[in-house]
């Protein structure tokens, strides 16, 4: 029905995220993901497992420049959807688009230089044997960095030709035919050579009137004097560009200049990573997150490893990193107050789902899917309209090996649509959604050596146990009479050893929607945020609401 990210569609269920309030200070659209898979196949001749599904099936957009937060709990699959974007992982179905080409295979070179991670745990992701110098060097060493181009201006043709780090080749002015680098003719005056048009030439060399003019591109560690441009005017004028500085001596100082932009001193660049401090080894992850000018970072909880002081200060360097270079972070967190003061935007993930998606202020001041109610319930002085009790779920998510059929969310929410055959309360309610899961848990376990015998025998499977389950579960709450028979049906349906069956037998009698339906991305708030929760369609009460009748 709905494309959520695209905000195709028709009806009010269409995600018009590129509407909201929050757009206005967003660029134009880096990356778009639609429908991303990314699951762990385990399975070899003795293990049958289903594969892991640690991201099932998401679609958002990243906006130039803007924080993107991503939060959930432990196993939703957050650091499994940042390392897909960043090609870390290799995606089972869906597309990652930058700029509208496809880079979901991680085999783009391009994007791979345009990207960048940071981890949670600086300890596990520096290697302790290489000085900091050495780490942060790596990803240029590794990219080949730098292969400078050059554009020439002010004539219509010229032939470069380079020494050193220089990539030469013939250039065109804007109007001419295309170089042969294949840059489109008529685009700017300098057509480069090679290297990213976005980024610019890292030398021009303007040739209107007698002399020439040479300048750097700002970022390099390069000044004019150290490169040497000698003319052969002529019909068709040929410039030998000469750097003098040689590759090693440009990625050093491009490592101490990354160092130094962390808050690092030139001093730090020959000692190893165990001689600093969690926060100072934090930063050399950043400095090499950023070594190759990416235009995106994921940033893995870079600050959950690190003391409370320390953070603040990590959270302000990102800060200021992103407002001088304007880049693009996906910021990856537990920590939902954190998320609130750095992110535009918030992204709730679920069992490998994004189930709430809008700008950060929205989502927190009125949360529209029950997972986010609930992690908001847990920080006091949110800010969102709940002011009740912590909203505490109930039992473990589902394993993602496993995942429920229709909502993720479904087995453990709040505000689950009920069934309207039965006029039950609350808990008794919970007390059937709770049998199905125990039915459900027993389906995926391996049996124990002990029932597989008892099922060869005809013997009835560990009926104690289930016994013990539904006296637990029920103890004093009264069944009217056909869901009491329904209840007893899934009961000898699991005591016969079929679990699978019996917990399709509630679902049968007792489920709603939510146990058959994946929900759509609803658009809610004022249309600029998204939720994927049945509960935002017409005629249903809202989330808050509901949660707050059933937990008094
Ligand atoms: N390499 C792997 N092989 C198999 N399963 C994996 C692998 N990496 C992650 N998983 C599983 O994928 C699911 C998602 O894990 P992931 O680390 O992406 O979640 P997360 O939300 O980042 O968790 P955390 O906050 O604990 O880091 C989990 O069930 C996890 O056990």
């Amino acid at each position: 029905m709905t494309d959520p990210a695209t905000g195709t569609g028709t009806g009010r269920d269409v995600a018009a995220t590129h509407d909201d309030p929050a757009a206005a200070v967003r660029g134009d659209r880096l990356v778009s993901v639609r429908d991303l898979r990314t699951y762990y196949d385990e399975r070899t001749l003795l293990s049958r497992s289903p594969p892991v599904k640690a991201v099932d099936g998401v679609s958002f957009d990243l906006f130039e420049g803007e924080t993107l937060g991503l939060v959930g709990e432990s196993g939703c699959g957050k650091t499994t959807l940042g390392r897909t974007l960043v090609g870390l992982e290799d995606a089972t179905d869906g597309t990652v688009e930058v700029e509208g080409r496809d880079v979901t295979d991680g085999g783009d070179a391009e994007w791979q230089r345009r990207v960048g991670m940071v981890f949670q745990d600086p300890d596990e992701s520096l290697n302790d044997r290489q000085t900091v110098g050495q780490i942060v060097r790596e990803p240029l060493e590794a990219q080949g960095w730098p292969r400078l181009s050059v554009a020439v201006e002010g004539v219509p043709e010229a032939t470069v030709s380079g020494s050193g780090p220089v990539v030469g080749g013939r250039v065109e002015r804007g109007g001419g035919a295309a170089s042969d680098a294949g840059s489109p003719a008529g685009e700017s005056d300098a057509a480069s050579v090679t290297g990213d048009p976005d980024d610019g030439p890292d030398v021009t060399v303007d040739l209107a009137g007698g002399t020439h003019e040479v300048s750097v591109r700002e970022r390099l560690p390069l000044t004019t004097d150290e490169v040497t441009v000698s003319v052969d005017r002529g019909e068709r004028p040929t410039v030998s560009v000469r750097v003098d500085k040689s590759v090693a001596e440009l990625r050093r100082d491009r490592a101490e200049e990354l160092l130094a932009r962390v808050g690092l001193s030139e001093e730090h660049v020959r000692r190893y990573p165990h001689q600093f401090s969690g926060g100072q080894r934090q930063r050399v992850g950043i400095a090499r997150a950023l070594a190759l000018e990416p235009d995106f970072l994921v940033l893995d909880e870079p600050v959950s490893a690190l003391d409370v002081s320390v953070q603040a200060r990590i959270i302000n360097l990102l800060e200021e990193i992103q407002a001088d270079l304007g880049l693009t972070y996906l910021f990856i967190a537990h920590d939902l107050s954190v998320v609130r003061h750095i992110a535009d935007r918030v992204a709730v993930m679920y069992l490998g789902n994004v189930v709430e998606l809008g700008a950060t202020e929205a989502v927190f001041a009125d949360p529209s899917h029950p997972y986010t109610l609930s992690l908001l319930s847990a920080i006091p002085g949110s800010g969102s309209p709940w002011d009740g009790e912590r909203v505490t779920l109930r039992g473990t998510p589902p394993s993602p090996r496993d995942p429920p059929s229709g909502c993720p969310f479904a087995t453990r929410c709040p505000a689950k649509i009920r069934s309207d055959e039965f006029d039950l309360r609350e808990p008794t309610w919970r007390a059937l959604d709770e049998l199905r899961v125990v039915f459900r848990t027993r389906a995926r376990s391996e049996d124990s050596v002990v029932e597989r015998a008892r099922a060869l025998a005809g013997l009835p499977v560990d009926a104690e146990a289930i016994d013990d389950a539904v006296a637990d579960l029920f103890d004093g709450r009264d069944l009217p009479s056909a869901a009491q028979a329904a209840v007893d049906e899934a009961v000898d349906l699991a005591k016969s050893g079929d679990d699978r069956a019996a917990a399709d037998r509630l679902r049968e009698a007792f489920g709603s929607r939510c146990d058959t339906e994946v929900p759509d991305a609803y658009a809610t708030g004022d249309g600029e945020r998204e939720s994927r929760c049945l509960r935002c369609e017409d005629g249903y009460r809202g989330v808050a609401e509901t949660v707050a009748d059933r937990e008094r």
